[in-house]
């Protein structure tokens, strides 16, 4: 089953204003744990906030777990950018407001686990949190609802990396037990290879790169070789820069390098700081195993 499905997805914050997203279209399979990146004003809240029913599309449509995005609100667990919680709640408040909005729903011992994990006492205040104990209490709020849908806005911003580390165990393993699927936007690219099996790339409000990162890795290389890029026709050149000893690029290629040139799988990283870094390069969408297969689309100026 396809988890979140967004067909010809546009919105505009303002009227006449600009598109934050701009006929976005894509296809993420239930179970998956999706990386959505970009870079500022990308429009990875943008997505994350229809998708969580904050704001509706001004044109296209976004299906959320099989059904209208109003619809399936309770199974779906939204951890927002600024997490509004009120900062004279106590931690115990916000636990007890978590079981009464979730009526059979709510996990108890999950969210006071993901507390407790951060030797947090349950009678502090929120005003008297840091950043990151702040996070690490909206997001057992998001996981104490046992979400089938998990939309996290930049979680592990302001972590430790010991937190994030832990939480992102806690994650996984809610992912795992329940078979939900995870869509959460981050800036720490590199570290997101551990994590996530599928990945959304927005630049500008478009869909640069979609697909499983397998899939994604499996279709660059990483190319270095004596010669100029002149030698590289038969490829499609994502990015490429000239050395004192030849040209390194990352390709997608479309048969054999030449001879006297030598490829590499990239990392996720490098994929992805390749795309950000070329704004030209043609998108990818690689579609899920269930549909026909690649589609390649030309960037609109
Ligand atoms: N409430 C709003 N009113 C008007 N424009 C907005 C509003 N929210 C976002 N935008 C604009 O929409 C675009 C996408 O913003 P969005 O917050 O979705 O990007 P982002 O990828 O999440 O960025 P960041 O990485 O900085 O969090 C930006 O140009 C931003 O200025």
């Amino acid at each position: 089953m396809t988890a979140l499905q967004a067909t010809g997805l546009t919105h505009r914050h303002r009227r006449r204003g600009p598109a934050a997203l701009d006929s976005v279209e894509f296809s993420l399979p239930q179970g998956s744990i999706c990386a959505l990146v970009g870079r500022n004003g990308a429009g990875k809240s943008t997505l994350l906030e229809l998708a969580a029913g904050v704001d509706r599309p001004s044109a296209g449509s976004l299906t959320v777990l099989g059904g209208p995005v109003g619809a399936t609100r309770s199974r779906v667990g939204y951890l927002a950018q600024d997490q509004p919680l009120d900062p004279r709640w106590r931690i115990s408040d916000v636990l007890r407001i978590g079981a009464q909005l979730n009526p059979g729903r709510w996990d108890a011992a999950c969210a006071a686990g993901i507390v407790e994990q951060g030797n947090l006492s349950t009678r502090t205040r929120l005003g008297a949190l840091s950043r990151g104990q702040h996070t690490r209490v909206a997001l057992a709020l998001v996981l104490g609802k046992r979400p089938d849908l998990v939309l996290l806005d930049e979680p592990m911003a302001d972590l430790d990396p010991l937190a994030r580390h832990e939480l992102t165990g806690t994650l996984l393993g809610h992912a795992t037990e329940h078979g939900a699927t995870v869509l959460l936007s981050s800036h720490h690219t590199g570290e997101l290879a551990d994590v996530c099996d599928h990945l959304l790339l927005l630049d500008g409000g478009r869909l640069r790169l979609s697909g499983s990162i397998d899939d994604l890795l499996e279709a660059h290389l990483n190319a270095t070789g004596p010669g100029g890029i002149d030698e590289l026709a038969p490829h499609t050149l994502v990015t490429h820069q000239r050395s004192g000893r030849g040209t390194a690029a990352l390709l997608r290629p479309g048969g054999p390098l030449p001879r006297t040139w030598h490829g590499t799988a990239p990392t996720l990283d490098e994929l992805i700081l390749a795309y950000l870094g070329s704004p030209d390069a043609p998108a990818l969408h690689l579609s899920p195993a269930a549909d026909p297969g690649p589609r390649e689309s030309q960037p609109t100026p």
